[in-house]
């Protein structure tokens, strides 16, 4: 389980570093206290403390990006949870239906500061807007999930990437309604990576993901050509066919399109990041949602995620989102995601035309 206490361990790590330089000093002055082994265990922690920072600071660009954001993604989570307790959410209503909350604005602080700081030259879009990039310590994150990149090696495909190459879309918190009408489970914070125009990373993190152990959070990543970590896909019942959609942004069109799929069961619920582990969780085969209301942000690390899973997530004619620095941020054409042995193609021929027509107006 990931360590939340940040401050804490940075002082034990700092303790320990200055045990290990002074180690010999500190071994004659407190013979009693501090015995040969447990110097040398302090040595080799300190080592590994040490071959740590150089692998996270050595391995290729988009390895860093991924293990970077998984940390930073989770350090926001924190935030989100943080800003539930004291109570005062400090909601803005930014138009219909597009609420924010002090949650979606201090992640967001968090997360494009950290990312900014550690990766200059990239383009970063956060959903929030331009943010206050003066933080805290506290919330500069510049620290690797030495996990992932210890076990995954970076795919060949982005070996030469440049750091100017790279699109990182930011959604602090996915499903703010639901987090405002207590639907936790729900909220996720997005970190999307593209690269030429395509979404080929992306975190999701559940800050209130409850696992039996009683511990709360996880994060989940997927790039492409390495797979997905942190859940283990189940693939979705084969008697019935389930689809998730939006439950606080439906429309006439939006239903017309359910209708034409027939599903055996529609469930509602939040948030595109929640809507996709619905799908790796085996909960459902497609998210269907014919309307222009996702951006850029909803859909980048969502959509990098299934991929890396095999599954599928294109706009409502089957056409792959553009995630370049240019791009406009609605996605007008709306969002169909399958999980890896659905068919996409079967489920696009069932989309009314008149849904379609509505879908590329824009
Ligand atoms: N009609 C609409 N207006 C504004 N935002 C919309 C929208 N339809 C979808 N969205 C955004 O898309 C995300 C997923 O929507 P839904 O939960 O309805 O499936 C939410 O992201 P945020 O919560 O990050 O703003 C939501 O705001
Ligand atoms: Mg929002
Ligand atoms: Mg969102
Ligand atoms: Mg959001």
């Amino acid at each position: 389980n990931e360590n939340n206490n940040i401050p804490n361990r940075l002082l034990r790590s700092r303790k320990i570093s200055a045990v290990s330089k002074f180690g010999a000093i500190y071994y004659v002055k407190h013979l009693q206290r501090l015995t040969p082994l447990k110097y040398l265990i302090l040595r080799n922690i300190d080592k590994r403390n040490r071959d740590n920072i150089a692998m996270a600071s050595s391995a290729p660009l988009v390895m860093r990006l991924v293990g970077s954001s998984i940390k930073i993604a989770h350090r926001a989570g924190n935030i989100i949870r943080d800003v539930m307790r004291r109570g005062d959410l400090g909601i803005v209503e930014k138009g219909k239906d597009d609420l924010q909350t002090e949650a979606d604005r201090s992640a967001q602080r968090c997360i494009v500061a950290s990312l900014s700081k550690l990766f200059p030259n990239a383009t970063i879009i956060g959903e929030e807007g331009p943010s206050d990039l003066n933080v805290t310590e506290d919330w500069l994150i510049t620290e690797s999930n030495i996990d992932f990149l210890k076990k995954h090696k970076c795919p060949d495909a982005f070996v030469n990437l440049k750091e100017s190459d790279v699109v990182i879309w930011v959604d602090p918190l996915d499903g703010t309604s639901e987090y405002t009408q207590g639907f936790l489970e729900r909220v996720t914070v997005l970190i999307g990576i593209a690269v030429n125009e395509r979404a080929v990373g992306g975190i999701i993190h559940q800050p209130y993901y409850e696992h039996d152990t009683g511990d709360i959070g996880r994060t989940i990543w997927g790039l492409h050509g390495c797979g997905t970590g942190g859940i283990l896909p189940v693939e979705p019942p084969s008697d019935r066919f389930l689809v998730t959609t939006t439950r606080s942004h439906s429309n006439s069109i939006v239903q017309s399109a359910l209708d034409a799929i027939a599903p055996d069961e529609v469930l509602r619920v939040g948030g595109a990041g929640y809507k996709v582990l619905q799908l790796l969780e085996g909960k459902a085969h497609a998210y269907v949602f014919a309307s222009a209301g996702c951006k850029k942000w909803d859909t980048c690390a969502p959509e990098a995620v299934l991929e890396a899973n095999g599954g599928t997530l294109t706009d409502m004619l089957g056409r792959h989102y553009q995630y370049g620095k240019d791009v406009s941020f609605p996605n007008s054409s709306g969002v169909l995601g399958t999980v890896a042995g659905v068919s996409h193609d079967d489920i696009l021929a069932k989309i009314p035309d008149n849904v379609k027509q509505a879908m590329s107006m824009y």
